[in-house]
């Protein structure tokens, strides 16, 4: 579920009439994810979403964020634009919350992605790369290695041996990557979260890259690093497809070639990503009550592609 708080008719025809969209039609809940309400809005004009921000976003962060969209749209980067109010803003608050009206895109994202639609991925990553470097705006990562093992290390061995016996493993690996970590890689905004669920196709196609609220200053190859974590193992983490990963790879070096430097760090900055996607799963495990209706993502499928990329090295991008 995703709709936390209740918008009745009346308040979202006039939060819609301060936007020149049309006249409202219809509005309904989007049940697909967990941080922010959204809603699918249709008016005389177009379809929108509208999302309210709940938690986790800082409304500081709005600018960056909401601006970042803008900037990629406007290089032609398949990203929904942020539609601006009458009076040009492009977020307002209702009561205390602040929300804002975003363009529709079309698509589905890929349960079971084939190698045609992970090169198409790469393309789009590497053009919203490229695109990006001339963002003037900057926003530090909060969730690098250094305190994505923090928040292990806060989650406490005990807790953590409750999720899994195997998790504690963490904390000892987490120290080696953080103490190995490569710095001075070629930089942007990155999207640090570019999962099957934050992208919409149409059968080859990127139609989408959505949910941009983990956008942050860092190094390109990590992004690429994170996308070839979510995407290329079975759900589980498991199972590795190799043939994924390379088509990742090709499509993404097809736009920006990775120079020799950031191919040697991938297993690296593949094995920070997965320790930042184990520590906040964890977290979230540990805060979501086990009968709530937010389904809770299991840490233990990155802590097996930790493992691969530790075993695999290099030729896991091979
Ligand atoms: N611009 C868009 N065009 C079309 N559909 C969208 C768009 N933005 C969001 N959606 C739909 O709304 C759903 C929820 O959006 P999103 O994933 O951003 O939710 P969230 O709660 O902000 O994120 P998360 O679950 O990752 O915390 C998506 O799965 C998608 O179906
Ligand atoms: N995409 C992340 C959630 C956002 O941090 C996950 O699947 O764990």
């Amino acid at each position: 579920m995703a709709v936390y708080t209740h918008l009745g008719a009346e308040d979202l025809a006039r939060l819609i009439a301060e936007y020149d969209v049309g006249e409202l039609v219809s509005a309904k809940g989007i049940a697909e994810g967990v941080s922010n309400s959204n809603w699918l809005i249709e008016t005389t004009r177009a379809r929108y979403i509208l999302t309210m921000y709940e938690r986790r976003i800082d409304p500081a962060d709005l600018p960056f964020f909401l601006g970042l969209l803008d900037h990629l749209s406007d290089a032609n980067c398949p990203v929904p634009r942020t539609i601006h109010d009458r009076s040009g803003a492009a977020w307002r608050k209702i009561d205390d919350k602040a929300v804002a009206l975003i363009e529709f895109l079309p698509g589905v994202s890929p349960t079971t992605p084939n190698p045609a639609q992970l090169r198409a991925v790469g393309v789009a990553l590497a053009q919203t790369h490229l695109a990006a470097q001339g963002f003037p705006m900057t926003r530090a990562n909060d969730l690098g290695p250094p305190q994505t093992l923090a928040m292990l290390v806060q989650c406490g061995r005990d807790a953590l041996a409750l999720i899994d016996p195997e998790l504690p493993a963490v904390l000892a690996l987490g120290d080696g990557i953080v103490a190995s970590w490569p710095s001075d890689l070629p930089a942007s905004i990155i999207h640090s979260d570019l999962f099957p669920d934050n992208v919409l196709m149409l059968g080859d196609r990127v139609t989408g890259m959505i949910d941009f609220y983990f956008a942050c200053s860092g190094a390109m190859a990590y992004d690429l690093a994170v996308t070839h974590a979510a995407w290329c193992f079975d759900q589980s983490g498991r199972r590795n497809y190799a043939e994924l990963g390379k088509a990742l790879i090709e499509g993404y070096e097809s736009l920006r070639p990775l120079s020799e430097s950031e191919r040697t760090a991938l297993p690296s900055l593949a094995q920070g990503a997965c320790l930042r996607f184990i520590a906040s799963r964890a977290q979230d495990w540990l805060d979501t009550p086990a009968d709530a209706l937010v389904r809770r993502k299991d840490p233990m499928d990155f802590m097996r592609r930790l493992e691969f990329y530790r075993a695999n090295g290099q030729s896991a991008f091979t």
